[in-house]
Parts: C-alpha cells; structure tokens; sequence
C-alpha cells in the first residue's frame, strides 16, 4: 500500500486525512507533519495517525502533500530539499503555488503534481483537479487520481487553468455555505424557529444539489420549473437581479482568481 504524508494538517490536510480513512486506507498507511505540537496531539487522538518530522516523512512515504498556506511554504521547501529524490511524489494542494516552484527548489527530476481540491473530501464528494509537473509521469498522476477519487471526483486540467479552478472549485463550498447561511437569516427574518429554516434550506440545497448532479438538465431549465408564472419565486427572482447577485458572483470569482495568481507571484519562474 501506498504510503501517504501530508504535510501541515491544518484544514484541507485534516479533510484528506480523514478522507482517506473513511475511504479505507490504514491509519498505518498514513503521516503527518505538523508545526503546532497541540495540534498534533489532536489528530494522533482522533485519527491514530503519527505525526511525524518532515525528513521521517520524506524517508517513509512515497507520496508528500504539501497542504501548508502559500506563505508558508519557504520553510518546508528548505526542508524538503536534502531529502527529497525522484523516487518521492510531491503533491501541492496550494492555491497560487506552481509546480515549477518545486521542481527549481527541489533535487532534479523530483516528480510534482498540482492539485486543487475542495473540503466536501470530508464526506468523499470532493471535486479536485490535478495538473502534471515537467517530471510527472502518467503512473504517478494514475497514482493521485486513484488517491483522490477515493475522496470524490477526478478531472485533469491545464496547469495554467489551475487559478481559475482554484477560484470555482477550491473557494466554491464556502460561496454554498455563504448562500445557505443568508437564507437561513431569510427564514428568521419571515419569523420562522432557527431549526426549522436549517432544516428547511439545508434539505433544499441537497436536493437540489442531487438534482443537477444526477439529471442531465442545465441549471437554467431546472430554475424554470420552479418559476410558475405570476408566481413567488419570480419575484424573488427579480429581487436578486435587481441586486446584482449575478455581477456580485462574477465580480468574486474573478477577484479569487486575482489572488490567487497573486499568491503565486513571487514563485513564478520568472521572478
Ligand atoms: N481550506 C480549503 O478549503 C482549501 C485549502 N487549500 C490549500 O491548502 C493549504 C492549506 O490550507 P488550510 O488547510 O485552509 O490552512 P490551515 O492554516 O488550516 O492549515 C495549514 C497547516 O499547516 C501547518 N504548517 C504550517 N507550516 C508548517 C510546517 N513548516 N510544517 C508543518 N506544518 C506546518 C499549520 O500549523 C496549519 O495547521 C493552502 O495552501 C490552501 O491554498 C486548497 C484547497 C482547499
Ligand atoms: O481560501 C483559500 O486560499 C483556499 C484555497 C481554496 C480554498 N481555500
């Protein structure tokens, strides 16, 4: 079995730990590395997986995710680079990094893959795109693609697309979580209990979550069947428009996608 150590367990680190456990995989199979020893302790609680230094990770696993903050990344590249070969995959969970960053740091022919995954890892639905580096074979992308399609869906794409994914589907569940949150507020507005709106809006974006997931209808024709003429929904319909939640969506993803090529500025090859 493939051994997997994710380095810096923060957030996205602890979704795909956990992931990966529920997906099966041995907590022997699995490493962290991690700065905040309170921290460590925890997820060695709660996981039964080790938390170990950086260099007992490289020497044990065949597969380092890197799932530190772009800001922190200087640091464990320093790290890394006496004890990282070919022989171990690196792969870059970070929003803005390119693989080129790892590969000018790292030992020559060191294989790195780019990935942008999302937190619904925790409940196997994640959506994770992944971009080859120039070292990067099509075993070890086979390889990736087999770890993270345990945690939910695979698709490859360009490594120059990566910001724009990272602004879609990396940042997406929070824009969801955003929305659910505003139409819970709604439900207390109209005067209804908090657990009733919960249950009310929650069961609603599931379903309709399934919806567009499991018909093969576009959104649009979807919208249109719960839009009766002369009807409720319309007017809300009306209201949004009229607020510029549509322009509002663009004008964020777009300022996503700024930032994160932002984060990757002072990596890129040519500076
Ligand atoms: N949170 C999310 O939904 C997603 C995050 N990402 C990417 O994943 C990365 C991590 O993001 P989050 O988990 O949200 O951040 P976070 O701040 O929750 O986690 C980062 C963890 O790394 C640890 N860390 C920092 N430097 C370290 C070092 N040298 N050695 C060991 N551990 C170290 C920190 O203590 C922290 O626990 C970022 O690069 C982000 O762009 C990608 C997709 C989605
Ligand atoms: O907010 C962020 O920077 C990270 C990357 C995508 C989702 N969370």
């Amino acid at each position: 079995m493939t051994t997997i150590a994710v380095l810096g367990a923060g957030k996205i680190g602890e979704a795909l730990l956990s992931g990966l456990l529920n997906s099966g995989r041995g907590a022997g199979d699995l490493l962290f590395t991690e700065r905040h020893p309170d921290r460590s302790a925890e997820l060695t609680a709660r996981y039964g997986i080790a938390g170990v230094e950086p260099a007992e990770a490289a020497k044990r696993a065949d597969v380092l995710v890197v799932a530190v903050k772009p800001q922190d990344i200087e640091p464990v590249l320093t790290e890394l680079a006496p004890v990282v070969g070919p022989e171990t995959l690196i792969v870059s969970l970070c929003a803005g990094l390119p693989t080129s960053l790892y590969e000018r740091r790292l030992a020559e022919g060191v294989p790195v893959v780019r990935v942008m995954p999302n937190t619904p890892m925790v409940v196997g639905e994640a959506m994770s795109a992944i971009s080859p580096g120039s070292h990067a074979t099509p075993a070890h992308l086979a390889l990736v693609r087999e770890m993270l399609s345990s945690v939910g869906e695979v698709i490859e794409v360009p490594e120059s697309q990566q910001d724009a994914v990272t602004a879609l589907s990396g940042s997406g569940p929070a824009y969801f979580f955003f929305l659910v949150e505003a139409m819970i507020d709604a439900g207390i507005l109209l005067g209804l209990p908090r657990a009733v709106a919960e249950k009310l809006i929650i069961q609603s974006a599931v379903g309709a979550a399934k919806m567009l997931a499991e018909t093969a209808e576009h959104p649009v024709i979807l919208r249109e069947a719960v839009t009766s003429p002369a009807g409720t929904t319309i007017n809300a319909i009306r209201e949004l428009e009229k607020h510029g939640v549509r322009a509002a969506l663009l004008a964020a993803i777009e300022a996503a996608r700024d930032r994160s090529v932002e984060l990757g500025k002072p990596h890129d090859s040519a500076s």
